[in-house]
């Protein structure tokens, strides 16, 4: 089967890859390597010789009454790295990521997941279509990685070689992103994290997920918390991937002298997880200031920068403050650089 994909490909028309063979070729380390990448091209937008650059535009919406939206995500990344595949060479891709929302799929019988994606890669040079990515697990997968390179420059980096690695990791929802965060963090981050704390609004989809997880990472604590403040409570690092339109906990739930934060979910606004009092005493960073001029428009914060600038050195988190927040909202320039990781594998195998 894909011989035959590749086949055609080589006859000049388009790949297509699907969804088990994405899952097949998708790595942390790949993951996480590739998205800075596009974290730091986001912080440039001027062609340079030796930079990463991009352009984009925001994305739309297009609503189905009653069931769902539709967005549709275009962005163009230059002269970015993929290093841990092509080493030094450089890439530029062209991609419109066309992603639903319809937060009902989970409740029908069998199942789909709330969000499902399609990446379409053209030709950077002729705008002709080269490859159609299933884009469902890229986006489960990328935004958990954008998490974990957040939580790398902003937390993780000026503490892993503290003798006692017994940090515990809180996650609010557990639904697919709830998941591929808990299992990124724990893999990324080995040995980190002693305690992994568990909250669902539904508490049997949290039950059923500290199940698998002990499974994969025997030897870890797992606990299932009746409500996300208990969640958040004796937390290092938390992930809220919800749709909650109120906020899960605020500044008093948080008993750790230093936290970080990576706020995924979206309800009236992306905004809406945390409580007022968390956005303005702590360190706040985004993945690109489009965000802010768009669907963050309104955030009541002081936002400190782009995780693209943390990654260049160029911002930090500051230690005196006792929070650090990932505000994530998802971007083109992270799914087309996760495309064409997955595309340059598939051609290489
Ligand atoms: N920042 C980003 O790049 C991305 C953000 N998202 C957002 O992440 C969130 C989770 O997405 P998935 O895990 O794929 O969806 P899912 O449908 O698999 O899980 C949704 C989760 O939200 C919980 N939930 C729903 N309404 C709630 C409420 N009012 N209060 C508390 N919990 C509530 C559910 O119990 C479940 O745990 C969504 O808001 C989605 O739009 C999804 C993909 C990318
Ligand atoms: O970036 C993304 O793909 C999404 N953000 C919210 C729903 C899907």
């Amino acid at each position: 089967m894909e011989r035959d994909e590749k086949q055609q490909h080589d006859n000049d028309e388009p790949l297509f890859i699907r969804e088990a063979v994405v899952k097949e070729l998708l790595s942390w380390n790949d993951c996480v390597d590739a998205l800075e990448s596009a974290l730091v091209a986001a912080t440039n937008s001027n062609k340079s010789a030796d930079k990463p650059f991009s352009s984009q535009t925001p994305r739309t919406f297009t609503p189905v009454p009653g069931k769902g939206v539709l967005l549709s995500m275009p962005g163009f990344i230059g002269n970015y790295p993929l290093q841990t595949v092509t080493g030094n060479e450089r890439h530029s891709t062209l991609a419109c990521k066309l992603v639903t929302s319809f937060s009902g799929n989970s409740k029908l019988n069998p199942p789909l997941p709330s969000i499902l994606a399609t990446i379409l890669m053209f030709n950077a040079d002729t705008g002709r279509l080269k490859a159609i990515v299933d884009g469902t697990e890229i986006t489960a997968w990328r935004t958990a990685a954008v998490s974990l390179v957040a939580t790398k420059h902003l937390y993780y980096s000026s503490r892993r070689f503290n003798s006692s690695n017994d940090y515990t990791l809180a996650i609010c929802g557990t639904g697919a992103q709830g998941r591929i965060h808990a299992i990124g963090m724990l893999t990324y981050f080995p040995n980190f994290f002693s305690k992994l704390n568990l909250w669902n609004r539904t508490k049997s989809r949290a039950v059923k997920l500290r199940d698998e997880l002990n499974k994969l990472f025997p030897g870890l604590t797992i606990a299932v918390l009746d409500n996300s403040t208990d969640c958040v409570n004796d937390a290092d690092v938390i992930v809220t991937a919800t749709n909650s339109s109120t906020p899960l906990f605020g500044k008093n739930d948080l008993r750790k002298s230093s936290v970080h934060i990576n706020a995924i979910g979206a309800g009236t606004n992306h905004h809406s997880e945390l409580a007022l009092d968390i956005y303005q005493s702590g360190s706040v960073f985004i993945e690109s200031n489009l965000g802010i001029q768009t669907e963050l428009k309104g955030i009541e914060a002081y936002v400190k920068g782009e995780i693209g600038e943390v990654i260049k050195d160029e911002q930090r988190r500051d230690n005196s403050e006792k929070i650090s927040v990932f505000q994530s909202m998802g971007n083109a320039l992270e799914d087309g650089v996760m495309a064409n990781l997955i595309y340059q594998k598939f051609i290489r195998l």
